[in-house]
C-alpha cells in the first residue's frame, strides 16, 4: 500500500499496496493486527515512532499490547484522553508534549523522541454499524511528512482497512468468548446434571429421602470420581458396607474386583497372610502359594470392614502400602505392586484409639482422605418409611408373598423406636413382621416383635384411625427397660393429651407435672400434639 502519493505509474499504483494490505488481512488476532499496523507505517514512512493503542471493552482505558499500564481516558493529563473526547485527530510537537502534558507514563513513552519531532494522535473507530471506539494510533516523526501524509488517500485507505478488520476480528473474538463462556457453563451444567443423574440412580441402593441421605448419596458420587482413599465411619448397621460397595460400582474400577474383608472377623494371626498373601513354606501349613486380596483387588477397591480392629503391627504394613503402592507377600522375597483404592470402615471413634495408642494417627489420616460421616437412623426417622416399605417388598419377592402393606399404627410404632442397630435392626423387625403376617393382610402392630399394646381395645381402634394413639404398652418380655420406661411414659402422655385434646397445660396438671416438663418430655418423645 502507497501512503503518500508518489508518481509512480497511476493504472498499477493501486494495485502495488495488494501485499501491504495482504500482511493486515491475514492477521489471525487483534494483537498481530495492531503490531503489524504498526510495523507496516513504522517501515514504509520510516517513522521514529508507532503504537496502536486499543480501547478496552469497559471503554474507561486506553491500553498497549505489550505494556501493563492503561491510560484512564477521564484523565486529561495524557493526550488520548483528548482524542477520544473529541473524536479528533491531534497533532503537537514532542516539545510541546512535554510542557504541555504531564502523564508519568505518557511521558515514558515518548521519552526516546528527539524534540522537534511531531506527534500524530488519530483516534479509531470501527466504520460501520454504530461506530464504536477501537483504538488510538500515535505516530512520531518527521514534521514534513506529516504535513502531506494525513491528506494522502494511500493513509485513509490504510485507517479504513485497518478499522474494518479491527471491528470483524473484535466482533469474532466476542463471539468466540461468548461461545467459551457458553461452552464451559453448559460442561459444568453437564457436570452437575450427570453428578445429579448419579445420586439419583443410587436412591434406589442407598435408599432415604432425609437430608442426611441426599448429602450422603453426593458425597459418594464425589469420592467415586476419584482415587482417594475413603474412610466411612458410623454405628453398626447404617450401611457403611452399601456405601463402600456403591463408590466402587460407580468409579472407573467399577469392572475390576471389589475384594471386601473384615478386620475384626479374622484371627490377627490370619490377618497378614489374607491381605498380603504368603508363599510356599512360610509358615508352618503354609503348602503352596496364596494370593491376598491385595493381589486380587489389582485394578479394582479393596474394602476394610472395622479397620479400628487392625493390629498395629499390620497398620503399619497397610500404611506403606497406602503409601508406596508395593507390598511383600509372607515369606517372599520380592515386593509386589498395588494398584487398588482403599475403602475402610469402623463404628469405632478411632480417635480415642488413637490417644489410647491402638490406631496409627497417620494410617488414620491416610484412610481419611475422603472422609464420610453415615446418620445414626434415629437422627434420620424421614427414612422409616421409605426403608420398610422397601423391605417388605423384598420380603414378598424373596418369599414369593402378594402385596404386604403396613398400617398406619404399625408405621407410627416404627417411627418410635430408637435402633441402636440402625437399619440392619428395622430389615430384622420387618423380616418378622411380614413373616407373622397372615397373607392378604397389612402388618399391624400386632405382628411387630416389640412389647404388646397395654389396652389392646385402643390399639385396635387406632390400627384404622390414623390421628388416633397406639395405646399404652404392655411390657410382656422386657429386655431393655429403658425402651420399655420410654414407650410406656409416651403411651401415657398421649393418652392425657388426648383425653384434654391436646391441651398440655391440663394434661401436666392432671400428671403432676410442670407444663415446661411436659413440654420437654413431648419433644424428647418426638410426641406431636397438635
Ligand atoms: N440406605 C440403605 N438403603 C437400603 N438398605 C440399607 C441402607 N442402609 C443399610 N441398608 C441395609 O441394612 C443392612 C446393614 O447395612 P450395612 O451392612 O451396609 O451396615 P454397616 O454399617 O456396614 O454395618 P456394620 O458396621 O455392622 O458392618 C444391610 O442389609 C443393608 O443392605
Amino acid at each position: 500500500m502507497t501512503l503518500v502519493a508518489r508518481s509512480i505509474d497511476p493504472p498499477t499504483s493501486a494495485l502495488a499496496a495488494m501485499p501491504l494490505a495482504l500482511t493486515l488481512v491475514e492477521s489471525a488476532s487483534l494483537q498481530t493486527l495492531r503490531r503489524q499496523a504498526a510495523n507496516l507505517l513504522r517501515r514504509q514512512l520510516g517513522l521514529a515512532m508507532v503504537e496502536c493503542l486499543y480501547i478496552d471493552g469497559s471503554g474507561r482505558w486506553v491500553g498497549r499490547d505489550d505494556a501493563a499500564e492503561r491510560f484512564d481516558c477521564a484523565d486529561f493529563s495524557h493526550p488520548y484522553a483528548h482524542v477520544i473526547r473529541s473524536d479528533k485527530a491531534l497533532g503537537l510537537t514532542v516539545t510541546e508534549a512535554r510542557l504541555r502534558l504531564d502523564h508519568d507514563g505518557f511521558q515514558a513513552q515518548i521519552a526516546s523522541l528527539g524534540a522537534r519531532q511531531r506527534l500524530q494522535l488519530r483516534p479509531l473507530r470501527a466504520p460501520d454499524g454504530r461506530r464504536e471506539w477501537l483504538g488510538v494510533l500515535l505516530l512520531a516523526g518527521d514534521p514534513a511528512l506529516f504535513e502531506t501524509l494525513f491528506d494522502a488517500p494511500g493513509m485513509a485507505a490504510f485507517e479504513a482497512l485497518l478499522c474494518r478488520l479491527w471491528a470483524r476480528l473484535a466482533r469474532e473474538h466476542g463471539e468466540r468468548q461468548r461461545s467459551r463462556v457458553l461452552e464451559e457453563s453448559l460442561s459444568k451444567l453437564n457436570d452437575g446434571a450427570r453428578r445429579q443423574a448419579l445420586a439419583d440412580r443410587l436412591g434406589t441402593r442407598l435408599l432415604g429421602r432425609s437430608s442426611a441421605m441426599q448429602t450422603l448419596r453426593s458425597h459418594v458420587v464425589r469420592a467415586a470420581e476419584t482415587n482417594l482413599a475413603v474412610l466411612l465411619q458410623g454405628e453398626t448397621g447404617t450401611g457403611k458396607d452399601r456405601v463402600a460397595q456403591a463408590i466402587h460400582e460407580l468409579s472407573a474400577r467399577a469392572q475390576a474386583p471389589f475384594m471386601a474383608i473384615n478386620c475384626a472377623a479374622i484371627p490377627e494371626t490370619l490377618l497378614e497372610s489374607e491381605l498380603f498373601g504368603h508363599v510356599k513354606g512360610a509358615f508352618s501349613g503354609a503348602e503352596q502359594n496364596r494370593e491376598g486380596l491385595i493381589a486380587k483387588a489389582h485394578g479394582g477397591t479393596l474394602f476394610l470392614d472395622e479397620i479400628g480392629d487392625m493390629p498395629l503391627a499390620l497398620q503399619a504394613k497397610l500404611l506403606r502400602v497406602l503409601e508406596s503402592g508395593r507390598y511383600r507377600p509372607l515369606g517372599a522375597s520380592d515386593e509386589r505392586c498395588a494398584d487398588l483404592r482403599v475403602v475402610a470402615a469402623t463404628h469405632q471413634p478411632l480417635r480415642e484409639q488413637i490417644k489410647e495408642q491402638r490406631f496409627r494417627a497417620d494410617l488414620y489420616y491416610r484412610l481419611g482422605q475422603f472422609p464420610i460421616t453415615l446418620a445414626p437412623l434415629a437422627e434420620r426417622r424421614d427414612d422409616i418409611e421409605i426403608l420398610a416399605q422397601a423391605f417388605i417388598g423384598d420380603f414378598c419377592a424373596r418369599e414369593e408373598r402378594g402385596d404386604m402393606g403396613i398400617t398406619p399404627a404399625a408405621l407410627r410404632l416404627l417411627y418410635r423406636r430408637d435402633y441402636p442397630g440402625n437399619v440392619r435392626e428395622l430389615k430384622n423387625v420387618i423380616d418378622y413382621a411380614c413373616a407373622m403376617t397372615p397373607p392378604g393382610a397389612d402388618i399391624g402392630v400386632d405382628h411387630l416383635p416389640f412389647e404388646q399394646p397395654l389396652e389392646k381395645s385402643s390399639v385396635a381402634t387406632s390400627e384404622n384411625d390414623t390421628a388416633g394413639e397406639a395405646g399404652a404398652m404392655v411390657p410382656n418380655e422386657i429386655d431393655d427397660l429403658r425402651q420399655a420406661l420410654r414407650e410406656i411414659e409416651s403411651s401415657i402422655i398421649r393418652q392425657r393429651l388426648q383425653r384434654f385434646g391436646g391441651n398440655r397445660a391440663q394434661a401436666a396438671q392432671s400428671l403432676g407435672l410442670p407444663k415446661r416438663t411436659l413440654a420437654h418430655k413431648c419433644q424428647l418423645l418426638e410426641l406431636d400434639t397438635k
